[in-house]
């Protein structure tokens, strides 16, 4: 009997055979990778003759061993694609090629769109989410220290900074960081509420200051620091952002969506979260709490999970 712990979806194409205790493992065959698809495809196993020992079934050894390997090589990658971000943008903007407050932005957008892409290449074991959430730990720690002068990196501070003052990395980006740590524990790739709350607070927020210092001639009446371009491009782009985000999860097969209802409840939160975003409450608490926190309680009500 095949050991199929899940249903079989469309994308798999599963050979069967008989099963034998002590067997090789065969390919799946599926257009996905394997190691990107939500559950490890079953694999089974084939009637062949093998030589590990009786007592320690190789299986159970590989079995315990490859998430862990898994993880630790995604971690180590996503860690190397988050320094590179930034050196990136930090050589840009040390050759003029681009202005410092548009590489904050772009550093601000694609972090953590690029991190919640990323979290499909960790393993279906329950401590990927540990390991994933290590990347924006360690690059808070990165800020913490770089924050407080206890070490000087101009290039961090010029492609993260707005006035390229270090206290400055205790602000924002500190907080920005911890959300993608709380969206990584809490949401992972299980709810859609973490990739919905992260494209709001990425997606939808970055580009309302793009458009709004660009186009945002036309102030909010109740906050002279915003702009109807602003609030509307979050809107746009924090809708169309988490539809893509969600679209990508459900394509690998982890959300199963009603889209039409999918659309109804994203707008809601992103018109909540834009509409909280543009208050003036910004001096008191700033928007990488307050577009996240809000897009997450809507969500959660709206999703129920
Ligand atoms: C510039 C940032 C926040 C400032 O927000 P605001 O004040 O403009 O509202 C973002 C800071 C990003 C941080 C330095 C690096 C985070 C990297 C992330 C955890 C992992 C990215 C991995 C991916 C593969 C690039
Ligand atoms: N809804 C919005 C948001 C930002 N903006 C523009 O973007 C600038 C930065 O916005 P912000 O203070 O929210 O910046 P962050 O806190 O997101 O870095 C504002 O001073 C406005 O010029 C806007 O016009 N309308």
């Amino acid at each position: 009997m095949a050991l199929l712990s899940r249903p079989l979806t469309p994308s798999h194409c599963i050979l069967r055979r008989n099963v034998h205790k002590y067997t090789t493992a065969i390919h799946v065959v599926s257009p996905h990778p394997h190691w990107l698809l939500p559950n490890p495809p079953v694999l089974l196993r084939f009637r062949r003759p093998v030589s590990f020992p009786p007592h320690i079934p190789r299986s159970s050894l590989t079995s315990a061993t490859a998430p862990l390997l898994q993880d630790a090589g995604a971690t180590a990658a996503v860690l190397a694609g988050a320094y590179s971000l930034v050196l990136t943008f930090d050589t840009l903007n040390h050759r003029n090629l681009i202005h410092q407050s548009l590489s904050r932005k772009l550093v601000h957008i694609l972090s953590g769109l690029l991190f919640a892409a990323c979290w499909p290449i960790f393993s279906t074991s329950t401590q990927a989410r540990y390991f994933a959430s290590v990347v924006p730990l360690v690059n808070c720690l990165r800020l913490i220290v770089h924050g407080f002068s206890l070490v000087t990196d101009e290039g961090l501070i010029k492609s993260v900074t707005r006035e390229g003052n270090p206290q400055e990395l205790l602000r924002g980006p500190l907080y920005y960081v911890l959300i993608l740590i709380f969206c990584a524990l809490a949401f992972w790739r299980e709810s859609p509420t973490g990739v919905i709350s992260l494209a709001m607070m990425c997606g939808g927020d970055g580009v309302a200051d793009i458009i709004g210092r660009r186009f945002g001639s036309m102030k909010l009446p109740y906050n002279q620091h915003k702009s109807w371009a602003g609030s509307m491009s979050m809107f746009i782009c924090g809708f169309l952002i988490s539809i893509g985000m969600l679209y990508y999860y459900s394509a690998l097969g982890y959300f199963q969506l009603d889209w039409t209802w999918t659309f109804q409840r994203v707008a809601l939160v992103a018109l909540v979260a834009t509409v909280v975003e543009s208050l003036p409450i910004t001096e008191i608490v700033d928007d990488n709490i307050t577009v996240p926190l809000v897009s997450m309680v809507v969500s959660m009500l709206s999703f129920g999970y």
